[in-house]
């Protein structure tokens, strides 16, 4: 019978993954979510509740990579959040479960997750399209994203400069323009496949700790 599930949470979460183990597995899976393989990968739309008292959303993005045996779900709560706001614009929770038997094998903090996945993946982009004379690093926003986004980016490739525009939220709410020559937006998908590679990196990180004497 399967044990309960582990718990594994945001320090531990930070020390266990890291951008060079990421990397690679994100870069696999994104092929196989791009060759619509579902023998390969299942990643239903991005589910959303709105939480229209406070807001927000409440996103589930599950996904399955029968080969690999990884099945997985993360629950997102995101935010449009007043500027004075200190609460988080979001939260996330990732499960990991075992296909064959359906139990719950870990409970993730999502939030370390969701930085790092998001920001690998636009590092992938970058590598692949990047102009290769490009110079300067521009950052929109100056949030976790932001944050995660700069640390991927400079270990990865050597840039001159970096400039961080931290007007983020005011773009969004279109009270300051967006500098439209640096900018290309584009919208959020829910990629569960990302959080999914994540999630299995991480436990198998854990469990090759757990295993030592
Ligand atoms: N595509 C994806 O997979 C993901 C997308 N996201 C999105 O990325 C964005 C940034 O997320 P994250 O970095 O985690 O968030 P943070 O809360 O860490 O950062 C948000 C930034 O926006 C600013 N901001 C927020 N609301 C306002 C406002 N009303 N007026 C002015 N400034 C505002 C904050 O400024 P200040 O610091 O001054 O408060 C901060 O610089 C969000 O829109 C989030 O939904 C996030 C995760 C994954
Ligand atoms: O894909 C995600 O993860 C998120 N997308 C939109 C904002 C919150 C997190």
């Amino acid at each position: 019978m399967p044990g309960p599930p582990v718990i594994i949470w945001e320090h531990e979460v930070e020390r266990l993954l890291h951008y060079r183990d990421l990397i690679p597995r994100l870069e696999q899976a994104l092929g196989k979510f791009s060759r619509r393989d579902s023998a390969e990968l299942i990643q239903p739309v991005r589910t959303t509740v709105p939480l229209h008292r406070h807001h927000g959303f409440l996103g589930l993005m599950p996904a399955y990579m029968e080969k690999d045996g990884v099945l997985c779900a993360k629950f997102v709560c995101f935010y449009n959040r007043e500027a004075s706001s200190t609460l988080p614009a979001t939260q996330a929770t990732v499960v990991l479960l075992d296909p064959e038997y359906g139990n719950v094998k870990a409970v993730m903090d999502g939030d370390v997750i969701t930085g790092m996945r998001t920001a690998a993946a636009s590092a992938i982009s970058a590598k692949l399209l990047m102009r290769p004379e490009a110079e300067v690093l521009t950052i929109l926003g100056s949030g976790k994203q932001a944050l995660t986004h700069y640390s991927v980016f400079t270990e990865m490739f050597s840039f001159k400069e970096a400039e961080v525009f931290a007007e983020l939220g005011e773009v969004i709410n279109r009270t300051k323009p967006a500098h439209r020559e640096k900018t290309t937006v584009f919208k959020s998908l829910g990629m569960g496949v990302e959080d999914a590679v994540s999630a299995e990196l991480v436990y198998e990180q854990w469990k090759a700790k757990a295993s030592q004497p």
